[in-house]
Protein backbone atom coordinates (compact mmCIF):
# COMPACT_ATOMS: atom_id res chain seq x y z
CA UNK A 1 0.00 0.00 0.00
CA UNK A 2 0.84 3.30 -0.93
CA UNK A 3 0.35 6.52 1.11
CA UNK A 4 -1.94 9.03 -0.60
CA UNK A 5 -1.48 12.82 -0.33
CA UNK A 6 -3.73 13.66 2.94
CA UNK A 7 -1.69 10.38 4.83
CA UNK A 8 1.44 12.05 3.83
CA UNK A 9 0.30 15.05 5.80
CA UNK A 10 -1.08 13.08 8.67
CA UNK A 11 2.33 11.26 8.85
CA UNK A 12 4.01 14.83 8.74
CA UNK A 13 1.48 16.23 11.59
CA UNK A 14 2.32 13.44 13.78
CA UNK A 15 6.34 13.34 12.92
CA UNK A 16 6.83 10.31 11.71
CA UNK A 17 7.91 11.69 7.90
CA UNK A 18 9.39 14.88 7.74
CA UNK A 19 10.00 16.56 4.50
CA UNK A 20 12.59 19.83 5.26
CA UNK A 21 12.30 22.10 3.25
CA UNK A 22 7.99 21.29 2.69
CA UNK A 23 5.93 23.04 0.32
CA UNK A 24 2.06 21.59 -0.18
CA UNK A 25 2.06 22.30 -3.84
CA UNK A 26 4.61 19.57 -4.43
CA UNK A 27 2.75 16.96 -2.74
CA UNK A 28 1.18 14.85 -5.48
CA UNK A 29 -1.47 12.41 -5.45
CA UNK A 30 0.22 9.99 -3.41
CA UNK A 31 4.29 11.11 -4.06
CA UNK A 32 6.39 14.30 -2.81
CA UNK A 33 8.39 16.02 -5.27
CA UNK A 34 12.01 16.25 -4.92
CA UNK A 35 14.34 19.01 -6.06
CA UNK A 36 18.24 18.90 -7.18
CA UNK A 37 20.42 20.21 -4.87
CA UNK A 38 23.36 22.58 -5.79
CA UNK A 39 26.04 19.85 -5.18
CA UNK A 40 27.00 17.39 -7.81
CA UNK A 41 30.02 15.35 -7.41
CA UNK A 42 31.91 12.90 -10.15
CA UNK A 43 34.66 10.30 -9.12
CA UNK A 44 38.15 11.29 -9.38
CA UNK A 45 39.24 7.82 -10.94
CA UNK A 46 37.74 6.75 -14.09
CA UNK A 47 38.24 2.77 -13.09
CA UNK A 48 36.30 2.98 -10.45
CA UNK A 49 37.18 -0.42 -7.85
CA UNK A 50 34.16 -1.87 -5.95
CA UNK A 51 37.07 -2.89 -2.70
CA UNK A 52 38.32 0.56 -2.06
CA UNK A 53 37.24 3.55 -1.41
CA UNK A 54 36.45 5.47 -4.85
CA UNK A 55 36.95 9.44 -3.70
CA UNK A 56 34.48 11.99 -5.67
CA UNK A 57 35.05 15.42 -6.24
CA UNK A 58 32.35 18.17 -5.40
CA UNK A 59 31.44 20.94 -7.57
CA UNK A 60 28.63 23.05 -7.42
CA UNK A 61 25.62 23.73 -10.55
CA UNK A 62 26.18 27.42 -11.54
CA UNK A 63 23.01 29.77 -11.95
CA UNK A 64 23.42 29.31 -15.68
CA UNK A 65 23.25 25.57 -14.98
CA UNK A 66 25.51 22.34 -15.68
CA UNK A 67 25.45 20.33 -19.00
CA UNK A 68 25.47 16.60 -17.70
CA UNK A 69 27.35 14.10 -20.37
CA UNK A 70 26.62 10.73 -21.09
CA UNK A 71 29.08 8.32 -20.05
CA UNK A 72 30.16 10.08 -16.81
CA UNK A 73 28.17 8.96 -13.42
CA UNK A 74 27.01 11.91 -11.65
CA UNK A 75 26.21 11.92 -7.73
CA UNK A 76 23.64 14.46 -7.07
CA UNK A 77 21.80 15.16 -3.75
CA UNK A 78 18.09 16.14 -3.32
CA UNK A 79 17.58 19.58 -1.81
CA UNK A 80 15.13 17.76 0.95
CA UNK A 81 16.35 16.66 4.24
CA UNK A 82 14.24 13.76 4.64
CA UNK A 83 13.29 11.24 8.31
CA UNK A 84 10.72 8.34 7.67
CA UNK A 85 10.16 6.59 11.07
CA UNK A 86 6.85 4.70 9.74
CA UNK A 87 7.11 3.41 6.30
CA UNK A 88 9.60 2.03 3.47
CA UNK A 89 10.27 5.51 1.67
CA UNK A 90 11.33 4.98 -2.05
CA UNK A 91 12.46 7.46 -4.40
CA UNK A 92 11.23 7.49 -7.77
CA UNK A 93 12.13 9.13 -10.89
CA UNK A 94 9.61 11.56 -12.77
CA UNK A 95 8.31 11.14 -16.07
CA UNK A 96 9.72 14.68 -17.13
CA UNK A 97 13.10 13.95 -16.41
CA UNK A 98 13.30 10.43 -17.82
CA UNK A 99 11.65 12.31 -20.94
CA UNK A 100 14.96 14.50 -20.90
CA UNK A 101 16.60 11.00 -21.31
CA UNK A 102 17.91 11.81 -17.15
CA UNK A 103 17.83 8.56 -14.95
CA UNK A 104 18.23 9.53 -10.90
CA UNK A 105 19.33 6.50 -9.61
CA UNK A 106 21.22 3.22 -10.20
CA UNK A 107 18.96 0.52 -9.18
CA UNK A 108 18.71 1.26 -5.52
CA UNK A 109 15.36 3.30 -5.14
CA UNK A 110 14.49 1.86 -1.86
CA UNK A 111 15.04 3.96 1.02
CA UNK A 112 14.85 2.10 4.45
CA UNK A 113 12.09 2.81 7.66
CA UNK A 114 14.53 5.31 10.06
CA UNK A 115 16.18 6.45 7.05
CA UNK A 116 17.29 10.32 7.92
CA UNK A 117 18.89 12.25 5.50
CA UNK A 118 18.85 13.87 1.77
CA UNK A 119 18.99 11.19 -0.76
CA UNK A 120 22.14 10.64 -3.32
CA UNK A 121 21.16 10.70 -6.53
CA UNK A 122 23.24 8.13 -8.65
CA UNK A 123 22.46 10.25 -11.90
CA UNK A 124 23.07 9.92 -16.20
CA UNK A 125 21.57 10.82 -18.75
CA UNK A 126 21.24 9.53 -22.24
CA UNK A 127 22.16 12.70 -24.52
CA UNK A 128 23.65 15.90 -23.14
CA UNK A 129 21.05 17.96 -21.07
CA UNK A 130 21.64 21.01 -19.17
CA UNK A 131 20.13 20.49 -15.61
CA UNK A 132 19.81 23.32 -12.61
CA UNK A 133 19.90 23.24 -9.10
CA UNK A 134 16.65 23.71 -7.28
CA UNK A 135 14.68 21.35 -10.63
CA UNK A 136 12.10 18.95 -10.08
CA UNK A 137 14.31 15.68 -10.03
CA UNK A 138 12.66 12.94 -8.51
CA UNK A 139 9.31 11.95 -6.66
CA UNK A 140 9.25 10.17 -2.72
CA UNK A 141 6.51 7.47 -2.35
CA UNK A 142 5.89 5.80 1.00
CA UNK A 143 4.95 1.95 1.65
CA UNK A 144 3.03 0.57 4.62
CA UNK A 145 5.83 -1.34 6.27
CA UNK A 146 4.40 -5.20 6.81
CA UNK A 147 5.20 -6.32 10.41
CA UNK A 148 7.25 -5.25 13.12
CA UNK A 149 10.94 -3.69 12.80
CA UNK A 150 13.70 -5.10 14.49
CA UNK A 151 16.27 -2.92 13.24
CA UNK A 152 15.52 0.90 11.97
CA UNK A 153 18.21 2.05 9.58
CA UNK A 154 18.77 5.55 12.25
CA UNK A 155 20.19 2.69 14.68
CA UNK A 156 21.55 0.74 12.52
CA UNK A 157 25.89 0.22 14.10
CA UNK A 158 26.50 -0.60 10.27
CA UNK A 159 24.16 1.80 7.90
CA UNK A 160 26.48 3.93 5.40
CA UNK A 161 24.24 6.58 4.46
CA UNK A 162 22.70 8.52 7.53
CA UNK A 163 25.19 10.45 8.92
CA UNK A 164 23.45 14.01 8.05
CA UNK A 165 24.95 15.68 4.88
CA UNK A 166 24.27 18.24 2.37
CA UNK A 167 26.56 17.11 -0.05
CA UNK A 168 26.03 13.55 -2.32
CA UNK A 169 27.78 10.71 -0.42
CA UNK A 170 30.14 8.11 -2.64
CA UNK A 171 29.41 4.62 -2.43
CA UNK A 172 30.65 2.83 0.72
CA UNK A 173 30.91 -0.24 -0.65
CA UNK A 174 34.37 -0.52 0.57
CA UNK A 175 32.90 -0.99 4.14
CA UNK A 176 31.17 -4.31 2.98
CA UNK A 177 33.23 -7.58 3.53
CA UNK A 178 33.08 -9.34 0.73
N1 LIG B 1 19.28 6.40 -4.53
C1 LIG B 1 19.30 6.28 -3.22
C2 LIG B 1 18.79 5.12 -2.60
C3 LIG B 1 18.86 5.03 -1.21
N2 LIG B 1 19.39 6.05 -0.50
C4 LIG B 1 19.47 5.96 0.96
C5 LIG B 1 18.18 5.47 1.59
C6 LIG B 1 18.50 4.13 2.14
O1 LIG B 1 17.83 3.94 3.36
C7 LIG B 1 20.01 4.17 2.31
C8 LIG B 1 20.67 2.83 2.16
O2 LIG B 1 20.27 2.26 0.94
P1 LIG B 1 20.54 0.72 0.65
O3 LIG B 1 20.04 -0.09 1.80
O4 LIG B 1 20.06 0.42 -0.71
O5 LIG B 1 22.15 0.77 0.64
P2 LIG B 1 23.24 -0.27 1.11
O6 LIG B 1 22.61 -1.62 1.40
O7 LIG B 1 24.34 -0.22 0.15
O8 LIG B 1 23.71 0.41 2.47
P3 LIG B 1 23.53 -0.06 4.00
O9 LIG B 1 24.51 -1.18 4.19
O10 LIG B 1 23.83 1.15 4.83
O11 LIG B 1 22.08 -0.53 4.12
O12 LIG B 1 20.47 5.04 1.29
C9 LIG B 1 19.88 7.18 -1.13
O13 LIG B 1 20.34 8.13 -0.46
N3 LIG B 1 19.83 7.27 -2.47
Amino acid sequence: MILSDTRILEEIEKGTIVISPFDRKYLGTNSYDVHLGRHLATYKDRVLDARRHNEIEHFEIPAEGYILQPGTLYLGVTEEYTETHAHVPFLEGKSSTGRLGIDIHATAGKGDVGFCNTWTLEISCAQPVRVYAGMPIGQLIYFVVEGEVATFYNKKGNAKYNNRTVKPVESMMWRNEF
